[in-house]
């Protein structure tokens, strides 16, 4: 199981390397606007999944969801001590 702070390290090892197989890395290339688009989807998918899908396509949706933020953090060069001063 990958925690949150482990996925967040796997995104910016792979980001910081170009990583030319990785996703992400193609994401963050594209900048906040197109990350932007994929994050309100994914906060969509989660409220449709939770009203009509059940807890388990919801988990499902709020872990993309949670992916696209760390996505966005490193579009914006955001790091999660940045992030956690605000909790
Ligand atoms: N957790 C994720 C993750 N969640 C979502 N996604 C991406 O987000 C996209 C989801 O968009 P869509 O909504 O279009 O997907 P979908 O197939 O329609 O699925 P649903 O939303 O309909 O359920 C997928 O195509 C994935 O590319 C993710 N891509 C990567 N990760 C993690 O990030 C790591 C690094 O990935 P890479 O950078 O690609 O190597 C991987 O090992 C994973 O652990």
């Amino acid at each position: 199981m990958k925690r949150f702070e482990e996925l967040f390290g796997e995104l910016q090892t792979k980001v910081a390397a170009g990583d030319p197989d990785s996703g992400t890395v193609a994401a963050v290339a594209a900048g906040p606007h197109e990350v932007g688009k994929k994050l309100v989807e994914e906060a969509a998918e989660v409220w449709m999944a939770a009203e009509h899908e059940g807890p388990a396509r919801t988990a499902e949706e709020i872990s993309q969801l949670l992916y696209h933020l760390q996505v966005m953090m490193l579009a914006t060069g955001l790091s999660l001590e940045d992030v956690y001063a605000h909790l």
